[in-house]
């Protein structure tokens, strides 16, 4: 059974909110986004809700949120199943309340940091839901 992770990108105009993980979790020192483990009992949005809470103090409601998609990866050691929310906030709130650092980054600038395996692919879901995927420019004949 994989572990499955809610996971919250959460959108000020065009940054996104990223912590760094510590040092001694799996993936440590990398940058994350916010999001943990989904309980027994509980649906990922609200875990995503609960876990926003719990790491960055962030007071968001369930129908805030805009589901972008589940994803699955295999590292060599564990298999995630990631379902991913985004929070359209207006106000750059967020509090470190896990002692992590916490930053506000472009989105266009997330390919430039250094995150999990996993995120490239999350990555690319955002992208897509924003809109900024690849364009094909159309050739005039
Ligand atoms: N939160 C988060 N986890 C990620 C990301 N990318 C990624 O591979 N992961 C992996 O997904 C799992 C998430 O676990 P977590 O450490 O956030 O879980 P948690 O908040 O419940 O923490 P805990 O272990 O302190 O209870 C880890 O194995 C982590 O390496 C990401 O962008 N954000
Ligand atoms: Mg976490």
């Amino acid at each position: 059974m994989p572990l499955h992770i809610a996971i919250g990108l959460v959108l000020c105009g065009s940054k996104i909110l990223i912590a760094q993980r510590s040092i001694d979790k799996h993936q440590g020192g990398k940058w994350e986004f916010p999001g943990g483990k989904v309980e027994t009992g509980e649906t990922a949005l609200q875990a995503v809700v609960r876990e926003l809470a719990e790491e960055v103090g962030l007071a968001l409601e369930e129908a805030q949120a805009e589901f972008v998609g589940e994803l699955n990866y295999q590292y060599p050691e564990l298999s995630i199943r990631f379902s991913l929310f985004a929070f359209k906030v207006s106000t750059q709130c967020a509090i470190a309340r896990e002692g992590q650092l916490i930053d506000w980054v472009e989105v266009t600038q997330l390919d430039s940091l250094t995150f999990p395996a996993a995120n490239r692919e999350m990555i690319e879901r955002l992208n897509h839901f924003l809109g900024l995927g690849e364009y094909h420019v159309a050739r005039c004949l």
